[in-house]
């Protein structure tokens, strides 16, 4: 079986610069990967049948984005191969960690991977933007500030603290929160220099704040400690220090019913150090570029 990892990713800055006629808004976002996710296992299955266990609560099978990734790449290249995919999600759902186009990400590598069918990282992203607007971040697999409504990238290497991440045990609908007249659309269009050199901002989280009074407590609680921010609409929050023994402490004096975890910041993608991995392994198989 194939074992790859989908990570969590964290807005370390978002700021909603505009809203363009289709209701999609325009971002400024810098997109850092963290070493901690989801895990999926690949294996092939015959007459192009795809399965995937166990199932997500909530959520059928065939709206699942993992799912909904495999059909897709058969479906626009014609592959006639299934394939059985095991999940252990690790990811809070709706908590702003990217983690179902985090898993849509790494099942179309894996499949492509899988079924030989030689796409390019670009040709894979552009069929994962059809999936959410995180996607191709997740494909390209490197730590980007993200500009337009999240499809114009430039590589960024920000420093690599150590996250310890909260999630105040609510889900926030991404949708609704864009959809909410009171969310800020304003901020001015910076370059990258100018928005690394101001303090780090989340345009969403006052509205999430307001309209989620656990996610204002924690929020709270969490800045008493480190700097802390929201991760993209939310709910999760997370906080930088300088050590892993720092975040873990942090994390052991968090209220019984909060659930969180420490990582490590990447700017590398940890499902391409996997994948290097398997090309040590197996340095004839098929690798996109
Ligand atoms: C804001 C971020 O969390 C930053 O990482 C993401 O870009 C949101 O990614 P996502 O949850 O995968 O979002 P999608 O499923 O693509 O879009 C959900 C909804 O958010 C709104 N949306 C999303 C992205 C964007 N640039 N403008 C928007 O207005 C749209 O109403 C859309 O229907
Ligand atoms: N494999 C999957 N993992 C998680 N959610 C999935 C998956 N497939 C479909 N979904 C649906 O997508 C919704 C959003 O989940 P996700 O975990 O990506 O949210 P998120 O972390 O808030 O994302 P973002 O940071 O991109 O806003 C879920 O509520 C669920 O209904």
């Amino acid at each position: 079986m194939m074992v790859l990892p989908a990570p969590a990713k964290l807005n370390l800055f978002l700021y909603i610069t505009g809203r363009r006629d289709d209701g999609y808004h325009s971002l400024q976002t810098l997109f850092q990967f963290v070493d901690h996710g989801d895990s999926l296992g690949f294996e092939a299955a015959p007459d192009g049948e795809l399965s995937l266990s166990p199932a997500l609560p909530g959520v059928a099978p065939e709206q699942n984005l993992i799912i909904k990734a495999a059909r897709l790449l058969q479906s626009q290249t014609g592959c006639t191969q299934g394939a059985r995919i095991h999940m252990t999600k690790r990811l809070p759902m709706g908590g702003g960690l990217g983690g179902g186009s985090s898993d849509a990400a790494t099942t179309l590598v894996a499949l492509n991977r899988l079924w030989q069918l030689g796409l390019s990282l670009q040709q894979l992203a552009r069929l994962g933007l059809t999936l959410g607007a995180d996607v191709p971040v997740f494909i390209h697999g490197q730590a980007t500030f993200a500009e337009g409504v999240g499809d114009i990238f430039t590589p960024a290497t920000p420093p690599e603290p150590w996250y310890l991440v909260l999630h105040p045990g609510i889900e926030v609908a991404t949708a609704a929160i864009f959809q909410d007249p009171d969310l800020p659309r304003n901020s001015p269009v910076l370059s990258l220099q100018q928005r690394l050199a101001l303090p780090w901002e989340n345009d969403c989280e006052a509205l999430v704040k307001k309209r989620h009074p656990e996610v204002a407590k924690l929020l709270g609680w969490l800045l008493e400690y480190a700097p802390s921010r929201m991760t993209g609409t939310g709910a999760c929050i997370f906080a930088s220090f300088d050590s892993r023994e720092q975040a873990e402490q942090t994390l052991a004096r968090a209220p019984e019913s909060v659930h969180g975890f420490v990582a490590k910041g990447c700017n590398r993608s940890p499902l391409f150090g996997a994948l290097q991995q398997l090309d040590a392994a197996s340095p004839s198989s098929d690798t996109a570029t």
